[in-house]
C-alpha cells in the first residue's frame, strides 16, 4: 500500500487500510444478520457507482437468502423552480410488501439518501433501512434516519474502495484523504 496517491491535482494520504474496512464490514454484516434472521428474502439495493465494491463484500458476508439490484441517481436540470432533480433508476421489478436495505458507500449532507428513501417509500415497501460504509454526521443534515454505519469520520474527503475524486481512485482497496 502506498502512503501517498495522487489523483488529478490532488494528494492523499493513506486513513484507514483495507484489514480495518474488513472489520468494519464483518462488524455490520453481523448485526443485519441478527436483525433479518427469519425475515422473507430481503433486498439490497446498491447505489451506483459508489456501492459496488462494498456490496461486494458485504454480501459475502450475509448468511439469509436475499436478493439483490443495483439503482443509479440520475441528475437533471428540471424546469420547476426546485432546480436540481433526481430520479432512481434500474429498480425494474416491484418492492412492494419487500424488506429492503439500501446500501451506500457513503452519506454526507444526506441529500442522496433522501431522495432515495422519497422514491422507495412510495412503492410500498414492507421496511426501508439504510446501510452505509461511511457516514459524516458533522455533514449531515436530513432527518433520514440511517440504522446501519460501518464507519463514522469527519468531514473530510476520502476516496477509495469505490470512492472516486472525479472518478479516479474507485479501484484503491484502502481509504485515502485530501491533504491540504
Ligand atoms: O450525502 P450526499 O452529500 O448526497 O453524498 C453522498 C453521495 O455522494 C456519492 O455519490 P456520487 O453522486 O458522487 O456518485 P458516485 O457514487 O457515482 O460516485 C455517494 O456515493 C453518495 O451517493
Ligand atoms: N469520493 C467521495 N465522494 C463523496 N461524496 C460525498 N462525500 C464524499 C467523500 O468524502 N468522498
Amino acid at each position: 500500500m502506498k502512503d501517498i496517491i495522487k489523483l488529478h491535482d490532488k494528494k492523499f494520504k493513506i486513513m484507514i487500510p483495507a484489514e480495518k474496512i474488513d472489520e468494519a464490514v464483518t462488524a455490520v454484516a453481523d448485526r443485519i444478520n441478527a436483525d433479518y434472521a427469519g425475515c422473507p428474502t430481503p433486498l439490497f439495493v446498491g447505489v451506483l457507482n459508489g456501492s459496488f465494491m462494498f456490496m461486494s463484500d458485504l454480501i459475502k458476508k450475509i448468511d439469509f437468502n436475499n436478493e439483490l439490484s443495483f439503482v443509479k441517481l440520475a441528475s437533471y436540470e428540471g424546469t420547476s423552480s426546485t432546480g436540481e432533480v433526481k430520479s432512481l433508476i434500474g429498480l425494474n421489478g416491484s418492492i412492494e410488501g419487500r424488506h429492503v436495505i439500501v446500501v451506500e458507500d457513503i452519506v454526507d449532507t444526506g441529500e442522496s439518501i433522501e431522495h432515495m428513501m422519497r422514491d422507495l417509500q412510495a412503492r410500498r415497501p414492507a421496511s426501508v433501512e439504510v446501510c452505509t460504509l461511511f457516514f459524516k454526521p458533522g455533514s449531515y443534515r436530513k432527518q433520514v434516519p440511517i440504522k446501519y454505519r460501518a464507519m463514522e469520520i469527519g468531514n473530510e474527503f476520502i476516496v477509495g474502495y469505490g470512492l472516486d475524486y472525479d472518478q479516479l481512485g474507485r479501484s484503491l482497496k484502502d481509504i485515502y484523504v485530501v491533504t491540504e
